[in-house]
């Protein structure tokens, strides 16, 4: 049922340190940590074996899966005071700007849900306007889901549900059309970063509002020191973790 009106306002907090400086030239990530993958997927094709027409292994998966964030990492930037003082912004585009890292990407997230979920998968892939929408429906049909975007307010036309919510830098509105999802459809809900959780969270009150069954969270990079994943009460998967001391470096 459409409605208009329905909001939420998750109490988050933000990121308000101001370094003071204007600049915005983009700085290394090197020193993003990696996390250790556990991975545990056994009827896909791997690099590590199986392409190979071996059985993947949870070893030779782990293996690829780390191979894969490394490059991944490595292809990050970061921009300080942007958008706005404080504020140290991931860029994500240059991982697109590359076929080789963008086919890492969408192998790395399909590897990721695999063995998150258990070879569970979902019916449906939500994507989060905007940079959602740039891997969304790719890993959607790897993973052979529809994709549904989440859109900002005013852009999907029809009935829709609607969320406000508060971000890192700012405040919106998010919108789902209101027949996007079936009452008991298995989602998983994809973005690029998770900093504050608010995004995420409005978006995973439309999918729930809409009777889908919410089976986690994916992102390809989590801002830690923001604890964006205690807001969220569905499984949070990322493929990197970034900023332990992003703004005293700044
Ligand atoms: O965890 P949060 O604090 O909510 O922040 C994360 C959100 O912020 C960014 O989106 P943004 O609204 O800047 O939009 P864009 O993707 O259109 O650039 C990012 O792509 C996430 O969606
Ligand atoms: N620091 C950040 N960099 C890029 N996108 C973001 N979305 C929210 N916080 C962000």
């Amino acid at each position: 049922m459409t409605d208009p009106n329905s909001s939420i306002s998750p109490s988050i907090q933000s990121q308000a340190q101001d370094s003071g400086s204007s600049h915005q030239h983009p700085i290394s990530t090197s020193s993003h940590p990696q996390r250790d993958p556990t991975v545990n997927v056994g009827d896909h094709s791997s690099s590590h074996g199986a392409s190979r027409g071996e059985p993947a292994t949870a070893a030779s998966t782990a293996a690829e899966l780390a191979s894969l964030t490394i490059s991944l990492r490595s292809a990050l930037r970061q921009f300080p005071d942007f958008p706005s003082p404080g504020i140290l912004f991931e860029d994500i585009m240059p991982i697109f700007a590359n076929p080789t890292t963008h086919t890492s990407l969408i192998r790395a997230l399909e590897l990721h849900v695999l063995q998150a979920f258990g070879g569970s998968k979902p019916d449906i892939v939500v994507g989060l306007d905007a940079r959602g929408f740039l891997f969304g429906p790719s890993l959607a049909l790897r993973l052979n889901a529809g994709f549904v975007p989440v859109r900002k307010r005013g852009k999907l036309p029809g009935p829709t549900e609607t969320a406000s919510y508060k971000k890192e830098y700012g405040e919106d509105f998010f919108q789902l059309q209101s027949d996007a999802i079936k009452t008991g459809q298995k989602v998983l809900i994809v973005d690029d970063i998770i900093a504050t959780g608010g995004s995420a969270y409005a978006a995973g009150s439309l999918v729930k509002t809409l009777g889908g069954s919410l089976m986690g969270y994916v992102f390809i990079l989590e801002l830690d020191f923001l604890k964006g994943r205690d807001l969220l009460d569905a499984p949070v998967y990322t493929l990197l973790s970034s900023q332990e001391s992003a703004l005293s470096s700044s």
